[in-house]
């Protein structure tokens, strides 16, 4: 095979990837000076990897073909996927709906100025040793390979699935120093050196090309970038509160699969540089330090999540798919510095917990190759949430998505413990199946999806927050033309919410100008006529309120009302029994006055003592004059009277009262008080 070049000559620039991929050819990373050191035999490029499968019989690969181009540095020479019906054609064919294979796993060996220790045994898949056995993988990366090259092999693939309609994720695995960074980022990219550009900027510029030549697909694309320094997540895009441990939440509508890192920020990008500004921004933020092994070493793992969110343009079908670029941070052997020792601890307890969730991974896919799914030997539990690590990478090793791991290896012989343990991880991981079915699109507003859901919710409130507001300022309009008078409207809610300020009503007060106005005005009259016959009409009909109708209310009552009606009912029994007896007063009062009336005139002999309501009958019947004894008679009238309309007044009163027993009654027994439903006659005092 062909060796991928930093820049690549014209005929490749033109030439298909994937007809160079299925091409069998040499490995370019494995250069025949290493011959010497390692066993070279059969260095054959693999027809095309792997392991994985896809179930449906159309396969589709990426075919992207390459150029050179000058990025705003121009010092910086950038490779992008230019557009071509290559490309098109592959991912714009039909996708496949179901993922099956294992996790892909591939070594890369960093580049040593001394000879490579003669322990090892390189080919193409295989790495041996020979106290520790074969160790096979998809792909081995030989030093002279550059990232590129590996984002063929490895990160294209994944960005294809990603517009297919999968999760995908890529892991960087290795102890300090041996490249992971340099693997995901690229040389330098803190100091803008950037010869060797890394996956996490190849795969960028390769969505973005893709989406580029979609016509058919509306794309939004976001990134997200934290960091789980010493067991804290860490938002590495939002500088304010990068120190701030956010959370973790099970979320099984979440487009990742399943963990949401509460208040994790998303910024939105239109193309690779805007993202590549906020993953430079983010690697300011993360942790780094001196280590034995790394002058600059990642003290913290860090995630970048790419989130591609389509829109059909046809149908307006929308679905979400995450990229997650994951550049582990290196285990380490103790050091003598206490920091590091303690940073060292955390990420040595993480990725120990990611190296036993994949070996039971890894038991439980050979368990189920041999046909022992379900057998409580095979089927143990997965301890993902041992680690911050585990628990974010959870929904991607449990089915959700399709997962590459790059495993590093510093092949210098001091490091060969470390390295040993990287291959083991690299084996076990490679053992571990997936079976990923396609994420289902959501149709348009009724998304199942979280963050489309969310997506789709804030465009729904902007709409129709857009359209309170110009409804709002048609009414704004409308009351203006009305000229609201003495600020009637001022801090009234009018309908949304809307309050009328006092400016505004200002404004209608001081334009006397109009010629509609009196118009206006006795339009308004008119409206205020018709609601207070409305209001009449409707107290009217609440007194007409029918005693079966309400007996019908009580009826729907809960029983526990008519407890409470109980005690209300007894007391206003007892105001009964009060009335009548003052009523009882009153009448023979009454009635006392009016034998007095129809009575001749008494004389003084008859005289009685003075009347409780003040009148004595004594002075009336001193006087001679008629006209006195007139008024008094007047007085005596008027006061029969009152006493009349009093008790009227005391009638109704208790007839109420009584109405209200009633109902007490019916509510405390409902069926047996339902024939009497007639209202009763008020007792007749
Ligand atoms: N394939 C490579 N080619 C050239 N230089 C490399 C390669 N891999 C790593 N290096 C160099 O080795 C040093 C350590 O690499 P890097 O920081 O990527 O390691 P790491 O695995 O991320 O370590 P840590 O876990 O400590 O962060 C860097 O100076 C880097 O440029």
């Amino acid at each position: 095979m062909q060796p991928y070049k930093t820049t690549p000559s014209p005929n490749i620039r033109r030439q298909s990837i994937m007809s160079q991929l299925n091409t069998p050819k040499t490995n370019p990373c494995l250069s025949p000076s290493l011959s010497t050191v390692s066993s070279f035999s059969n260095l054959r490029r693999p027809s095309r990897p792997r392991s994985a499968s896809i179930s449906s019989t159309t396969s589709n690969n990426s075919t992207s073909s390459l150029t050179s181009v000058s990025t705003t540095s121009s010092t910086i020479k950038r490779r992008i996927f230019s557009p071509s019906s290559s490309i098109s054609n592959a991912y714009l064919s039909k996708p496949h709906q179901r993922y099956t294979g294992t996790i892909t796993v591939a070594i890369r060996i960093k580049p040593i100025t001394e000879m490579i220790p003669q322990w090892t045994a390189i080919t193409q898949d295989k790495i041996s040793h020979p106290d520790h056995g074969d160790f096979k993988f998809d792909q081995v990366f030989g030093p002279q390979c550059d990232n590129l090259n590996i984002f063929h092999q490895v990160g294209a693939d994944l960005v294809d699935k990603l517009f297919d309609g999968f999760n995908a994720t890529l892991i960087a695995y290795g102890m300090t120093g041996s490249g992971k960074t340099y693997t995901m980022l690229g040389e330098g990219i803190n100091n803008n050196i950037n010869n060797n550009i890394g996956i996490v900027e190849l795969c960028g510029s390769y969505i973005f090309d893709k989406t580029q030549i979609d016509l058919d697909n509306k794309y939004n694309i976001t990134v997200s970038y934290l960091e789980i320094y010493n067991e804290k997540i860490h938002d590495l895009l939002d500088v304010v509160k990068k120190n701030e441990d956010l959370k973790l939440r099970s979320d099984p509508a979440q487009v990742g699969g399943g963990i949401h890192v509460v208040g994790l920020t998303e910024k939105r990008c239109q193309d690779c540089n805007e993202l590549m500004k906020w993953v430079k921004m983010g690697e300011l933020s993360r942790k780094t330090g001196k280590t034995d092994y790394n002058t600059r070493s990642s003290r913290s793992h860090a995630i970048i999540q790419i989130k591609l969110i389509t829109t059909d343009s046809f149908t307006g079908n929308i679905r979400s798919n995450i990229l997650s670029l994951c550049d582990l941070a290196g285990s380490e052997r103790a050091t003598a510095q206490l920091e590091r020792r303690k940073e060292g601890a955390y990420i040595n307890k993480s990725l120990l917990a990611l190296g036993t969730v994949i070996s039971k991974l890894s038991v439980e896919s050979n368990g189920k190759d041999n046909g022992n799914v379900g057998s409580s030997s095979v089927m143990g539990h997965i301890p993902y949430r041992d680690s911050k690590l585990t628990r974010l990478l959870q929904p991607s090793l449990s089915g959700n998505s399709i997962v590459t791991t790059i495993c590093t290896i510093d092949p210098r012989r001091e490091a060969s413990a470390e390295t040993i343990n990287t291959l083991r991880f690299g084996s076990r991981a490679k053992n571990i199946s997936l079976s990923i079915s396609r994420k289902s699109i959501n149709t348009g507003l009724a998304s199942g999806n979280g963050a489309n859901t969310n997506e789709l919710e804030k465009d729904r409130k902007i709409k129709e927050l857009a359209n309170l507001v110009k409804e709002q300022e048609h009414i704004i309009r409308d009351l203006t033309q009305e000229k609201i008078q003495g600020g009637g409207y001022v801090g009234q809610t009018l309908p949304h919410g809307l309050m009328l300020s006092r400016e505004s009503t200002m404004l209608c007060e001081n334009d006397f100008n109009d010629p509609n106005r009196e118009f206006l005005d006795i339009e308004n009259k008119l409206l205020k006529d018709k609601i207070n016959n409305f209001e009449k009409l409707l107290d009217k009909d609440s007194r007409e309120l029918q005693d079966t109708q309400v007996v019908e209310i009580v009826d729907m009552l809960p029983l526990e009302v008519g407890g409470l009606l109980e005690t209300k009912v007894q007391g206003l029994e007892s105001e009964i029994r009060q009335y009548k007896s003052y009523t009882d007063q009153l009448e023979k009062k009454l009635l006392k006055l009016q034998l007095k009336q129809a009575q001749p005139l008494p004389n003084q002999r008859d005289v009685s003592p003075m009347d409780s309501d003040g009148i004595s009958p004594t002075a009336e019947f001193n006087l001679t004059d008629t006209k006195e004894l007139e008024d008094i008679i007047q007085r005596k009238e008027n006061k029969i009277n009152d006493l009349q309309d009093m008790l009227y007044r005391k009638d109704k009163m208790i007839e109420a009262l009584q109405s209200a027993k009633r109902l007490r009654d019916r509510s405390l027994n409902p069926r047996s008080s339902h024939s009497d439903t007639q209202l009763q006659t008020p007792t007749k005092l």
